[in-house]
């Protein structure tokens, strides 16, 4: 365990030792982790425990401020959303955007500006567009997964196969889809490559995962994947925007992916200015960008000026539709996958509510899925995203100097709230309570904690005595909170749970075996 030592700086906040003898500080390792394990996010938690203190400090740039980490439900909540005016969005999140999308939400700091892109967005998370518009097509989507790993089970012969890649490609579709209409992904193609191959060689292990024949992605469904896989540029160097813009300006696949994305919202933002006429009623939009688009018509003749339908903002917030939701609701599913397949008993449980839900035998279509309370279901999905070890931190940037749990947090400072260690799925750290700030304290009785329990996948903690599903049953973090909190966990919810309905209903999900865990 690493030693601990104090800065007079930053009083007393906790550090590695080792780091404060580096000029590069903590990114050595903190590159080291995300080399190993692919992703920066599950470091966190890990750190927090070394010095065993709820707020530490990363140095991540040389000469840079160093960043705070703090890991405690009831602190974060508040920072979140009681203590706006001394917190607010950081521009650590404007560093990943400022290349790809500068003009989304998520770059924005709360202002006129901002709250006028969510007017402009906002009827996108409507249950009319949501339920009648984007539900159907998630539905469709899931269907069609559904009926690619029915093929790939019956090739496979009872042995385990691969289905991340589905997973992540029927997700991006239906983010497409639903965002700028029509088809993009390679399902369809998929499928009928996969139905046309009468058997296949399988390894005599049952055990081994069994290869399957993969076709290539289409042009324009390759391009908005590297995009997407672009944001990891900023997120891991020490330099985010100099080193997204080098790589999206120079290297010859990365730009003309940029150039194929501009022109293909160009042309879908063209079509929908000329179908907009047929659209009677809200439940005729084929996609959010007719939403949107209807709805900038409708602001600029409100406030007297002509629409613009190509904005800088509107192209940045519909892109943003895809970053918000690829990797998130991609990995969701997947530790859902996991959590299920680990948890033989919640999924059979959770198939018996299904089957009670649904008599009629046929699985359930969306209308179904819509019009149908199973808490046990919510149960489970909150569960997924409160259990998911690898969990992108809320950041939050210090408006003034001002103090957490007792340390002097310098105006400027990026405040990394995490969600996935230390009082959410780990052991809380000690606090003494006369160190919290005086809202925390004022609204101590809200605050519902979880208990020594907090560590295992238990989806009843989500359900009262009546086997209500409970939202507010203790902290979950996964979509932020307060005004900045995730503008698509409306969408992503319906989402997670018309997949794992189709998935749920129609597949057993079989352990599998160590190695492959
Ligand atoms: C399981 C899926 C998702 C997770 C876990 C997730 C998580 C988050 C988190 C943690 C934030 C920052 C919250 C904060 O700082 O308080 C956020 C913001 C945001 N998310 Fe999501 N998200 C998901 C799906 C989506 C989807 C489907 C969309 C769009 C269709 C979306 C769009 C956004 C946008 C635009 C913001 C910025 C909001 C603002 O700055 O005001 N997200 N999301």
């Amino acid at each position: 365990m690493a030693e601990v030592m104090s800065l007079s700086a930053f009083a007393a906040i906790s550090m590695i030792a080792k780091s404060a003898q580096r000029l590069l500080g903590d990114a050595p390792d903190v590159l080291k982790h995300v080399n190993k394990h692919g992703d920066i996010y599950a470091y966190f938690p890990k750190l927090m425990t070394q010095p065993n203190e709820p707020v530490i400090q990363l140095f991540m740039l040389p000469f840079g401020r160093p960043w705070v980490i703090v890991s405690d439900p009831r602190e974060a909540s508040d920072i979140m959303i009681r203590r706006t005016k001394e917190f607010d969005r950081s521009s650590f999140i404007g560093q990943l955007f400022n290349v790809l999308l500068p003009k989304n939400q998520a770059a924005l700091p709360t202002g006129d500006e901002w709250l006028a892109h969510r007017r402009l967005t906002g009827d996108v998370m409507t249950p009319s567009f949501l339920n009648w518009v984007a539900g159907p097509q998630m539905w469709s989507t899931a269907s069609k997964l559904v009926d690619l790993w029915r093929e790939k089970a019956r090739l496979a012969k009872a042995r385990p196969f691969r289905g991340e890649v589905d997973v992540h490609n029927n997700l991006l579709h239906i983010i497409w889809r639903g965002t700028f209409g029509g088809e993009i992904g390679p399902n369809e193609a998929r499928l009928k490559n996969l139905a046309s191959i009468q058997g296949l060689d399988v390894p005599t292990d049952i055990d081994r995962p069994v290869d399957l024949p993969e076709i290539e992605d289409p042009p324009a469904f390759k391009a908005i994947e590297l995009l997407i896989k672009s944001m990891e540029i900023p997120t891991s160097s020490p330099f985010p925007t100099l080193a997204h813009w080098l790589a999206v300006t120079f290297r010859r696949d990365w730009a003309n992916a940029r150039k194929a994305k501009d022109a293909l919202i160009r042309t879908k933002l063209k079509e929908a200015s000329e179908e907009l006429s047929q659209r009677q009623t809200e439940r005729d939009f084929a996609s959010a960008l007719e939403v949107v688009v209807a709805k900038e018509i409708k602001m600029a003749e409100k406030e007297g000026r002509s629409a613009d339908l190509e904005s800088q903002a509107i192209q940045d917030e519909l892109f943003g539709f895809l970053i918000g939701d690829s990797d998130t609701t991609t990995s969701t599913m997947l530790w859902g996958l996991k959590f299920l397949t680990a948890h033989q008993q919640v999924q059979s449980k959770l198939r018996g509510f299904l089957r009670d839900s649904f008599p009629e035998g046929r699985m359930p279509k969306i209308e179904d899925i819509t019009n149908t309370s199973i808490p046990y279901l919510d149960a489970v999905i909150n569960e997924i995203l409160r259990a998911r070890k690898i969990n992108p931190p809320n950041v939050r940037k210090a408006l003034r100097d001002t103090q957490i749990l007792g340390y002097h947090i310098p105006k400027g400072t990026d405040v990394f709230l995490i969600s996935n260690g230390p009082g959410y799925i780990m052991d809380p750290l000690p606090i003494d309570e006369y160190k919290r700030s005086h809202t925390s304290k004022a609204n101590r009785d809200k605050a519902r904690l979880w208990g020594d329990d907090r560590a295992a996948f238990k989806s009843e903690r989500w359900l009262d005595e009546n086997g209500n599903f409970d939202p507010d049953a203790g902290p979950m973090h996964a979509f932020g909170a307060g005004q900045r909190s995730c503008f698509g966990r409306r969408w992503a919810l319906l989402e997670l749970q018309v997949l794992i309905v189709c998935v749920v209903w129609s597949f057993e999900l079989l352990p599998t075996p160590p190695s492959l865990s």
